[in-house]
């Protein structure tokens, strides 16, 4: 079963229902849970998963990385950076001025480039190489794991058929390790508020302002991204209506979601998971995110089992080098697969029909 998430993060507005992050157990008995895993990618793109076998000494060990790393002086920290788009970032997110509060480390998960990278970011490189290569292993298995899984759930032929796309040697998959500074600028009213602009000011007034915006809304482009994070809030997904549901943390278990790639290959059937993160909080949010990625040169296409005649190919083939190209050439916040759909001929019909 797809178990939705205790009632205090249950959101009611009058339009929806009461809406919760799914959870799945993976010790669940394997058919049930290949169903639950397919029912909570189609429905949310996003689920935790529970009683997964990711030792904590992993988590920990790459979290003590981190944490080193941010408290360093801001000087020793741009040793690592700028990130373009790997290598240690502050506020800037990828390179069309997309902007949030935080800051940030983008390795490539090839072990020689963790080896290089490591050089500037860590005092101790040899140690900083092996937490991070230790928990990308971690991650690439939990992904497989999670890809056998909605392969068996989708009735595919080949069950190890997405899983195989991020085991290759020459996998583009990521590894961000994120922090977010607690921002408090509305409701403390202490502050000195002298020397704030118009619109800061305004902001101070207004919850629903871009001051508390961490990282912007978006999908990841990857097919999966796995993420974990430290016991603060401020991560919040959109459901298929638009409704921003806020995720509770739990750093002792991973969240998955479905990112454009796994769209594709699905054929649409699963929808990449809009999400955003919000630094309202008293507390620096750390996150942990592996983003699972075939090759450069491999084609991204529907699995020949999500095509029939009746539900005929919705994009057009590229490959995952292009897709990056394109995401890279757009805003974060840009739905880049658009540049990939198919216009079907009874599209053209009824927009050539409307006046
Ligand atoms: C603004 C951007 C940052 C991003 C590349 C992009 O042009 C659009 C996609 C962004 C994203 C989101 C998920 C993680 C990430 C590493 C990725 O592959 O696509 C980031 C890119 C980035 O931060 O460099
Ligand atoms: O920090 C988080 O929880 C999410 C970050 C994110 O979406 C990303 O790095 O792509
Ligand atoms: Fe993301």
């Amino acid at each position: 079963m797809v178990a939705p998430c205790p009632t205090s993060m249950m959101v009611r507005t009058k339009k929806t229902k009461a809406v919760g992050v799914p959870t799945i157990d993976l010790s669940l008995e394997r058919s049930k849970l290949s169903e639950t895993v397919v029912k909570a990618c189609e429905e949310y793109g996003f689920f935790k998963v529970v009683n997964h076998s990711v030792a904590k000494e992993v988590i920990s060990r790459l979290e003590e990385e981190g944490t080193a790393f941010f408290s360093k002086t801001t000087s020793e920290k741009r040793q690592a950076g700028p990130a373009n788009p790997f290598g240690y970032g502050c506020r800037n997110i990828g390179p069309n001025g997309d902007m949030g509060h935080l800051e940030y480390l983008l390795l490539h998960t090839n072990p020689l480039s963790v080896s290089e990278r490591s050089q500037t970011i860590a005092s101790d490189p040899t140690k900083f190489s092996s937490a991070v290569n230790d928990y990308i292993e971690a991650a690439k298995g939990l992904t497989c794991e999670i890809l056998d899984l909605v392969a068996e759930g989708l009735w595919v032929q080949d069950n190890f058929s997405l899983s195989n796309l991020i085991k290759d040697v020459h996998s583009d998959s990521l590894l961000r390790i994120n922090q977010y500074p607690p921002v408090s600028l509305t409701g403390n009213k202490n502050s000195d508020t002298s020397k704030l602009e118009p619109h800061q000011l305004h902001n101070q007034n207004n919850n629903n302002n871009n001051n508390n915006i961490g990282f912007g809304e978006h999908s990841d482009p990857q097919i999966l991204t796995i993420m974990r994070s430290n016991n603060v809030d401020g991560l919040q997904i959109s459901t298929h209506d638009g409704l921003w549901i806020p995720v509770p943390p739990d750093p002792n278990q991973f969240f998955v979601m479905v990112g454009d790639a796994l769209q594709v290959l699905t054929n649409g059937r699963f929808r990449s998971v809009r999400h955003r993160v919000l630094t309202n909080t008293t507390k620096a949010r750390m996150s942990m995110m592996y983003f699972a990625a075939p090759p450069l040169n491999w084609w991204i296409t529907p699995l020949p089992k999500m095509v029939t005649p009746l539900n005929p190919t919705l994009f057009k083939p590229f490959t995952w080098a292009q897709y990056k190209q394109a995401a890279y050439s757009l805003r974060l916040g840009d739905t880049r697969l658009d540049l990939f759909k198919i216009q079907r001929q009874r599209d053209t019909h009824l927009a050539s029909a409307s006046p």
